[in-house]
């Protein structure tokens, strides 16, 4: 069997394999890239790309546009295929990395096999970095498996793309992001929505601000039902039938959006001498495995988070010592965001976690956006910000309302750079933007401070009395 040689094998061409196998290969080091499935992963093929277009569409039927369902399962394909070619094989052979497409199973500490239809091959590198992401776990629910259930592979699989229709009631199983944003996607596209959800929904996130986001969705008729779970799952002719302890749920389709699991299944990850837990390949912050320093993991593997911005992150903090020799941790605060019609985003910690950190130094900071002159003038005053502060500095921020998603990136840079809450106050922002509330925000910490103090009163007082 023929043996490949390279300073680095990258298993998985997704967001974080690809942005490690490009800057590898263009600064010179020898790369191999393996990827069993389609080029670009799980968020340009069944993730992000797919559900934010949908999301689109379905935003402009809500406006009263006339997109069908059928039109958005078009749109959705063309997004794909116009980003496809960014992340094909053609492209990064053209930047000088080795594609092999198959699916790799280490056989030692130095070496992978991959079987490919020409053979097996075997690859032996000085470093490997397993970037193989996640895959949608279903929960053991009796009768789950024998009903035909959806889940994000199914419902953006191409075939589906082409022929399905409306679903008439989407049952959703599991409130976290994917379940959220997909539930308003078909709400506004005419179907019936039903999300269970074993405890609150979206519990990750603030709870006043996960509240403005359910109100909105409730509002648009869609019935979350929280602290429920699921017991058992039938099928009653055309309806699939979702049993909880307060009763049933009939509807035509269902969606299973309960959480990921890392794809270690067919690396044979022992081989190698690596240590796993259930959230993937044990790693320190370098990203390098606590037992085998040569390997590193990433993205959804490393069990760190499961976005798209991480595990590019990721494959440049891995790039920087895997091609310069430096040392490198992923170490920033990490902002998420969901995509719903109000967007919610968070970076940094939330109030529970500031207090358990700095205990009575925190000061909890919000406003709501009925106090920024664009939302006012716009009349999209929903939503609000909140921010977190202990010794003078943000340590964690989140937004809901529109455009949160865009808005959060400030607190990214100010929490990440330790920067003082009084370079957000004095920043200045164009007038009228709804950027503007990041400055008011950080003011209303100062304001009190500057405004309500006799000892600032009298020095002022001094001053007047002594300047020319
Ligand atoms: C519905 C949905 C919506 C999402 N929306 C967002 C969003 O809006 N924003 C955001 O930041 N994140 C979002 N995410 C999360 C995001 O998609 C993931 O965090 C991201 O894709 C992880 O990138 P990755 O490189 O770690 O893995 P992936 O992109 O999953 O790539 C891993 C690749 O490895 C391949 N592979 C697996 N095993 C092997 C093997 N043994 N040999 C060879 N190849 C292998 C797979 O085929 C795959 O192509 C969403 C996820 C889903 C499911
Ligand atoms: N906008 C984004 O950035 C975005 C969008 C989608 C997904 N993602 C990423 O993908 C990850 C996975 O998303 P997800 O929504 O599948 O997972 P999740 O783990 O965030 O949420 C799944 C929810 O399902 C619930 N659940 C589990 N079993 C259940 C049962 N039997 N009955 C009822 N509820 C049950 C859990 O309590 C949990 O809250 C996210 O954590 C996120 O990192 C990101």
């Amino acid at each position: 069997m023929d043996t490949l040689t390279f300073d680095l094998c990258v298993i998985g061409a997704g967001s974080a394999g690809l942005t490690l196998a490009s800057g590898a290969a263009q600064t010179g080091v020898r790369t191999v890239l393996i990827e069993g499935g389609e080029m670009g992963g799980d968020c340009l093929n069944y993730g992000c790309v797919p559900s934010k277009a949908l999301i689109k569409a379905a935003a402009e039927h809500h406006a009263g546009a006339d997109v069908s369902y059928e039109t958005a399962m078009g749109r959705i394909a063309d997004a794909i295929d116009a980003i496809a070619p960014h992340d094909s094989q053609e492209r990064f052979e053209g930047l000088g990395v080795t594609v092999l497409r198959g699916w790799a199973r280490f056989i030692s500490r130095e070496e992978v096999e991959v079987a490919l239809p020409e053979g097996t091959r075997r690859i032996r590198a000085r470093r490997f970095a397993v970037a193989t992401g996640s895959s949608p776990a279903v929960p053991p629910v009796e009768g789950l498996r024998d009903v035909p259930y959806l889940t994000n592979e199914s419902l953006f699989a191409r075939e589906r793309l082409e022929t399905a229709s409306l679903p008439g009631h989407l049952l959703v199983l599991g409130g976290g992001p994917i379940g959220i944003e997909m539930a308003q996607a078909h709400r506004r596209l005419g179907s019936e929505v039903t999300v269970l959800q074993a405890g609150k929904a979206l519990p990750r996130e603030e709870p006043e601000l996960r509240a403005v986001v359910l109100a909105a969705l409730r509002a648009e008729g869609i019935d979350i039902r929280e602290d429920t779970t699921a017991t058992r799952v039938r099928q009653d002719g055309e309806e699939i039938v979702v049993e909880t302890e307060a009763g049933e749920v009939r509807g035509t389709h269902l969606l299973v959006a309960t959480g990921r699991k890392p794809n270690m299944d067919r690396l044979d990850l022992e081989k190698a001498g690596v240590e796993v837990s259930k959230a993937g390949i044990v790693v320190d912050d370098s990203l390098r495995s606590v037992t085998h320093r040569g390997l590193f993991a990433l993205g959804d593997m490393a069990g760190r988070g499961q976005f798209t911005h991480l595990a590019g992150y990721h494959g440049g903090v891995a790039l920087r010592r895997i091609a310069f020799g430096l040392p490198s941790k992923a170490t920033a605060p990490i902002p998420r965001a969901t995509f719903t019609a109000p967007e919610l985003a968070h970076v940094g910690l939330t109030e529970a976690e500031a207090r358990e950190r700095h205990g009575s130094r925190l000061t909890v900071l919000t406003l709501p956006f009925e106090r920024n002159d664009r939302a006012q003038a716009e009349r999209a005053t929903e939503g609000l910000i909140k921010v977190m502060v202990a010794g003078g500095r943000p340590v964690g921020a989140g937004i809901v309302g529109p455009g949160a998603g865009d808005q959060i990136g400030y607190w990214q840079l100010a929490i990440g750079q330790k920067m003082k809450l009084s370079a957000m106050a004095g920043a200045v922002f164009p007038y009228p933007t709804r950027s503007e509330i990041h400055k008011s925000v950080a003011g209303s910490y100062f304001g009190p401070k500057l405004f309500e103090s006799n000892l600032v009163k009298r020095s002022v007082g001094a001053i007047q009395r002594l300047l020319p």
